[in-house]
């Protein structure tokens, strides 16, 4: 993989920052000298930079120095950084205790996670939307600006974490010293080295017992390819070590590199709605400056407005203020009017200036990846969800949903997601913000399809496929799946990637007994349950993570189903020809399960095309229809028996079969 064959890239690619002179700029005074309190003394640390030859320690020695003889620049004395970990290594957390040490947030004030805003997340305990914070620092007698952007720790973020860490010069890796590298641990230190970023190894919860953290620095620098010779140590529930990591960061992290006389060029890493102020953009100044009452632009939607209010985000507050300069980061408010408008990635410039000034590298259209049906368990509620769906897609640019009515399952809404996360994450959020009662058909991806006739198009459900005469090729997206797992459990994960068409490509052993496998696998493949799947062949120790890769042809066909004779719209599945017995005798299976008896016979055929691949039979329940007759001659018996066959055939013609949502709803669960 990239990261370890060329572990130096990081740091490389920082080193070749140079910080200059720049305009003043005002501070806002930190706290405690505005309470006229002394500072706490920060512990002595002995920060990162030994006397190695290797070029990547230099760089980063070289780096050091730099930030260590700040000029008089205002901007010399920022640094932007994020911090990056797997799921519950503890970066919330660490980000509460960077506040609370700084002073930006006294204790009292401080919520649990305040970073984490969304109750949702709260729960859950996973960060899912970017979140910012300004804080000041004093060290050597000189103040600092360190602004942390907090950036969403899951796969189906990743858009987001890469424009976030776009905004950065550096980053805190943290690892949990009882855990070690995890996959996200991998998938977000590559996306840190590809934005040339410092990287600081943090090694949190070592206050636990089980913690390890010199088996685990070793395992940095041989799956990261990173140096920890001076990794920190830190609790981020105690605070332990944490004053060493704002030194740190101020040593290690370089300054913004200058451009203040180019024209205004801001990157927007977040965008979110406020009921109040409509859509607030959060940026980061990459050229010359923003001010209060100017005209900008935003250079890929080419919506242009004009800002009403800019300003800094302290401890979840937002401070106004009159400009915000190269190097800072702020946010505008602007009477924009959804998040549409605003998205993260865009480039803001001065209104008038489209001509002159290029678009920052690096944006792409939110596309869904992940796509399923939302159908109100109530019909009357699907006013009540449409509203629902307009409100969430204010703040989410991401969601998409279109009406669709479905035979099974009455009115509903097409939607499509970032990631399978982010489908359970507006699910929830429309069932308790809005009490709606949802049924959820299986995701789905998006494919491909060459036509025969040359053209290209894209689809999202087997619905939309239109007759395999037509279509050349559909291609299905892949990615790399990366997995850690425990090497006694080696067997039954490999087996289970297989078993998902993932092609095999390495295996590397790490510390203590794990391994991490990489596979590629078809999306498709991913998306059904895979990380349950794994989770229980592993006893819950595998992590795993995973990235579009590419688009690649297959044989992919159509199942149907029928149920005497007519087609169960909801169930049709676009399928890998290799599976296809395997998902139709399963479908099969379940709805000769699920359909309770009915007067008629009921055939279930799944079927691709016109060949049946499995089909199965619920006998019909015999009426007693001579029940009534007692003891009546032989004729009138023969009558009435000749009288419900008749009836049945009529039945059976029309294909009017009972069947129940439930039955339904058991086959997208389970397949
Ligand atoms: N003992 C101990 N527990 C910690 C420490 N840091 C975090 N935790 C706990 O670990 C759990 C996960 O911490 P979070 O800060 O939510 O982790 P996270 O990395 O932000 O997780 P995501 O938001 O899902 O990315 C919480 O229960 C924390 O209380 C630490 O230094 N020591």
């Amino acid at each position: 993989m990239e990261m370890r064959s060329a572990p130096s890239t990081a740091r490389m690619g920082a080193s070749t920052r140079t910080p200059n002179s720049a305009p003043c700029l005002s501070f806002v005074e930190p706290r405690h000298a505005r309470q006229g309190t002394a500072w706490p003394r920060l512990a002595p640390v002995a920060v990162a930079f030994s006397l190695a030859v290797d070029g990547r320690l230099r760089s980063r020695a070289r780096c050091a120095r730099r930030a260590l003889e700040p000029g008089n620049s205002p901007e010399d004395r920022i640094r932007n950084f994020s911090i990056i970990a797997h799921i519950d290594h503890g970066k919330s957390t660490l980000a509460d205790r960077l506040l609370e040490i700084t002073g930006t947030v006294t204790k009292e004030d401080m919520k649990q996670q305040l970073l984490d805003s969304m109750d949702i997340e709260r729960e859950r305990g996973i960060t899912i939307k970017l979140n910012t914070a300004r804080m000041n620092v004093e060290e050597d007698g000189k103040d600092y600006v360190l602004n942390l952007i907090d950036t969403p720790g899951h796969v189906d973020f990743t858009y987001e974490v890469s424009r976030s860490l776009a905004a950065c010069e550096g980053a805190l890796l943290v690892v949990d010293a009882t855990q070690g590298v995890q996959a996200q641990t991998l998938a977000n230190v590559t996306l840190a080295m590809e934005a040339d970023l410092e990287i600081v190894p943090v090694l949190n919860k070592c206050d636990l017992p089980s913690a390890d953290p010199d088996r685990v620095c070793q395992e940095i620098e041989d799956v990261v390819g990173i140096d920890c010779s001076n990794a920190l140590q830190c609790s981020a529930k105690t605070g332990e070590g944490v004053p060493a990591i704002i030194k740190s960061i101020i040593d290690a992290v370089p300054a913004p590199t200058k451009s203040e006389d180019q024209k205004m060029r801001l990157l927007v890493f977040d965008s979110f709605y406020d009921n109040y102020r409509g859509v607030i953009a959060m940026f980061r100044v990459v050229d010359g400056s923003i001010s209060k009452g100017q005209k900008i632009r935003f250079k890929n939607s080419g919506k242009e407005f004009l800002v009403e209010e800019i300003g800094i985000m302290i401890g979840g507050a937002r401070r106004p203020v009159q400009k915000l300069a190269v190097g800072e980061v702020g946010y505008v408010c602007a009477n924009i009017k959804t998040v549409g408008d605003a998205r993260v990635g865009d480039t803001i410039i001065e209104a008038g200036t489209e001509d002159e000034v290029e678009a920052l590298p690096g944006y792409t259209e939110a596309t869904p990846m992940v796509f399923c049906g939302l159908f109100p368990s109530e019909s009357g509620d699907f006013d009540a969800m449409r509203s629902a769906f307009e409100k969430l897609s204010l703040n989410d640019a991401a969601l998409f949903f279109q009406p669709e009515n479905s035979v099974a399952l009455g009115l509903g809404f097409r939607c499509g997601f970032l990631g399978v996360l982010h489908m359970e994450v507006v699910k929830e959020r429309l069932e308790r913000e809005y009490d709606l009662d949802l049924i959820v058909t299986a995701p789905s991806v998006e494919y491909q399809l060459l036509m025969k006739d040359g053209t290209e198009t894209t689809i999202q459900f087997a619905n939309m496929l239109p007759p395999p005469i037509d279509i050349a090729e559909i291609r299905e997206p892949y990615c790399l799946l990366e997995m850690i797992v425990p090497e006694e459990h080696m067997g039954p994960c490999m087996e289970l990637a297989v078993q998902r068409r993932g092609i095999y490509r390495t295996t590397s052993f790490l510390t203590q007994g794990r391994a991490l496998l990489e596979y590629e696998m078809p999306m498709a493949e991913m998306i059904r349950d895979f990380f349950a799947e794994l989770k229980s062949r592993s006893r819950g120790y595998a992590s795993m993570d995973y990235r579009i890769i590419d688009f690649r042809a297959n044989d992919l066909v159509k199942l149907e189903v029928d149920i005497n004779k007519t087609t169960a719209n909801p169930l049709a599945q676009i399928v890998h020809r290799s599976r296809v017995t395997e998902f139709a005798k399963k479908i099969t299976k379940i709805l000769r399960d699920e359909i309770p008896a009915q007067q008629i016979k009921v055939i279930i055929q799944a079927r691709i095309g016109t060949h049946i691949v499995s089909s199965a039979n619920i006998k019909a329940v015999r009426k007693d229809v001579l029940a009534k007759c007692y003891g009546g001659d032989i004729t009138r018996k023969k009558k009435l028996l000749q009288k419900q066959a008749a009836g049945k055939k009529r039945m059976q013609a029309i294909g009017k079969v009972n069947v129940p949502s439930e039955a339904i709803l058991a086959v997208i669960k389970q397949t």
